[in-house]
């Protein structure tokens, strides 16, 4: 296992992988299931869209595929035959139109421990092929403690965790951070609260984390945004269409639209060199 995990690392630094740009990995996580992750992300790629982003969404709800059903589309081929190497990342992608789309999820991702040599070469040049074809990669990475979620916050450029002002959802996303552990000591960390009734509650729910957080834990947080409670996110839900477009003039979509202007503003300015896919995936083997 050892061997390779040092022989993936060697092989994400290889020339072969290599392009020009590097795109941005964001983590979109949440200590506590069903406070409004997934709907958020779908909806901040359909956000960062009009930014003119061109955003992946790796599903890493691993097995649940939790986006697929938000878009209301069912892929036939998932990250597993890429591990297995029936088919290439373009195969595996499945486009939703306006710049966006999605990789989807599958348990196998545990499975690249196994892959010989040759298998993870393909695995690596595949992945690496992603940072043309996208300026930002968005994983909803399923919610909770569990090992690869807290993987791919440890190993992405930034941090968007989720939450909303009940206790039990700020308990967990609490738990959640304490849990991260990166291996350059250093998460770029925002929170977004979710269903608030005003300003004023995303604010108190935020200070009330922000200062157990920077107490008892010394790490730097910040607020993204809010997003309001809106019937009309429900409706989305059960329409298996995201609310940017069931209802783009909502008040929970202009909220995702603000928080991609955010997004775009914190994350994307002044120009920095990120590591991109490659980093990410050594930082995700370094996890190991
Ligand atoms: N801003 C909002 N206003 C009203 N309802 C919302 C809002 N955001 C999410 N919801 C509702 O919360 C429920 C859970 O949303 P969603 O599936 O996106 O959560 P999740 O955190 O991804 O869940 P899981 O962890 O189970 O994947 C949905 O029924 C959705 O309608």
């Amino acid at each position: 296992m050892y061997d390779q995990a040092s022989t993936l690392r060697q092989m994400a630094s290889e020339r072969e992988v290599t392009v020009p740009k590097n795109m941005r990995v964001i983590a979109v996580s949440s200590g506590k299931g069903g406070v409004g992750k997934t709907s958020f992300v779908v909806n901040l790629a359909l956000a960062l869209a009009e930014y003119n982003y061109k955003v992946i969404i790796l599903d890493g709800d691993l097995g649940l595929a939790n986006v697929d059903v938000a878009f209301g589309i069912t892929p036939k081929y998932n990250i597993k035959h890429l591990l297995t190497g029936e088919k290439r990342i373009e195969d595996i992608l499945y486009p939703i139109g306006k710049g966006i789309k999605v990789l989807p999820g599958a348990s196998g991702m545990v499975e690249l421990a196994n892959l010989d040599r040759g298998q993870l070469k393909n695995v690596l040049v595949n992945l690496g092929r992603l940072e043309k074809m996208a300026d930002i990669l968005l994983i909803d990475t399923g919610a909770g403690l569990g090992h690869t979620v807290l993987n791919f916050i440890s190993a992405a450029d930034d941090v968007i965790l989720v939450l909303t002002p009940e206790p039990p959802s700020m308990t967990d996303a609490y738990g959640l951070i304490k849990s991260i552990k990166s291996p350059t000591g250093k998460v770029n960390l925002n929170i977004v609260v979710n269903r608030v009734k005003s300003e004023e509650e995303a604010r108190q729910a935020y200070e009330r984390l922000e200062h157990a957080v920077t107490k008892f834990l010394g790490m730097p947080i910040s607020l993204l945004g809010w997003v309001y409670d809106d019937p009309s996110v429900g409706r989305s839900v059960m329409e298996q269409k995201p609310v940017g477009l069931l209802d783009p003039q909502s008040y929970a979509y202009r909220c995702v639209q603000w928080i991609a202007g955010n997004v775009a503003g914190v994350f994307m300015q002044p120009p920095t060199q990120n590591s991109g896919i490659r980093g990410f995936i050594s930082s995700l083997l370094k996890l190991k």
